[in-house]
């Protein structure tokens, strides 16, 4: 039976703030409503901020796209505006969609909109793909700039093979269970060797991506995904319950960190179909 601890004070779903422990598949933190997730959210990513410009001096963080990103405008906002240490930000994408800069459908675009044209990240510390490049070049470029950064430990290094350690690498999650650009059943999935791959066969469009690949990813210090509404409910329970083995492997299982901590950011409709959350909706007292 899956452990679920309520962090509020109110009996009312509404009101709750749920922290799940799993054996090992991360915590989850779940919140009723996606405002409150994105608030727990920048607590969350200015703490591993704050704490990695301690140790390290700086804060190596790769973002994905959608509502994350959206989310992410809390940090706009008080305290976080003056609080993080935005120069000491560096910023790639775990992945990103082969269109120009000023495409609607860029996460850079995106992040620039919500996030990098309010704070003072510096410039030349967003690390955005060349534009201009086919997907296979740019997945290619974008690889080697990630390891010029590596090299000079702006990026940490894993202890267990040459892959950068970023200090936390956020996700979301969709209903078919992909994270960044990978995709169930993609070739994609297996690649060892490259940290950065190249698509131009995404079941959404836009076809062509460039995407971390899952040694890059489950080297981080932090990883963190974002999993909001009801029509994922079926991929975050076979992304983090004890499934039985001849469930369908989706890509966001596949997310396992080797050292470092992992933390599914849900809201409650998306948690709908864990294991052991249908007593919440229960009227049962919570013991
Ligand atoms: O690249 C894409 O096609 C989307 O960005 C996609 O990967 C998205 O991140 C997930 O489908 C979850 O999206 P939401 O969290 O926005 O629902």
């Amino acid at each position: 039976m899956a452990c679920f601890v309520l962090l509020g004070h109110s009996s009312l779903l509404k009101r709750m703030a749920l922290l799940k422990r799993t054996k090992d598949r991360g915590d989850l933190r779940i919140r009723d409503n996606v405002d409150d997730l994105g608030i727990e959210l920048a607590e969350y990513i200015a703490e591993l901020s704050e704490a990695s410009v301690k140790e390290r001096g700086v804060f190596a963080i790769a973002l994905s796209g959608g509502s994350l990103i959206t989310l992410l405008g809390k940090l706009c906002e008080a305290p976080y505006k003056k609080t993080v240490d935005w120069a000491k930000w560096y910023i790639y994408w775990a992945d990103e969609r082969v269109v120009g800069k000023t495409h609607s459908d860029s996460n850079y675009k995106l992040t620039k909109d919500v996030l990098l044209s309010k704070m003072p990240v510096i410039p030349s510390h967003i690390h955005s793909i060349n534009d201009s490049l086919s997907a296979e070049d740019a997945a290619s470029d974008y690889e080697f700039d990630l390891r010029q950064l590596v090299k000079a430990r702006t990026v940490a290094v894993s202890e267990v093979n040459d892959c950068p350690k970023f200090d936390l690498i956020l996700l979301n999650m969709g209903s078919d269970g992909h994270v960044a650009s990978l995709f169930p059943n993609h070739m994609a999935l297996d690649e060892k060797d490259d940290w950065v791959t190249f698509i131009t066969d995404s079941p959404e469009p836009p076809p062509e991506r460039i995407t971390f690949t899952f040694p890059v990813i489950n080297s981080a210090s932090n990883v963190a995904v974002l999993v909001t509404g009801a029509a994922k409910g079926e991929a975050l329970h076979l992304a983090v319950d004890d499934v039985e083995p001849e469930s369908p492997l989706i890509p966001g299982r596949m997310v396992h960190p080797t050292y470092g901590k992992l933390v599914w950011f849900v809201d409650t409709a998306a948690a709908s179909k864990l294991e052991g959350f249908d007593f919440l909706l229960s009227d049962q007292p919570f013991a």
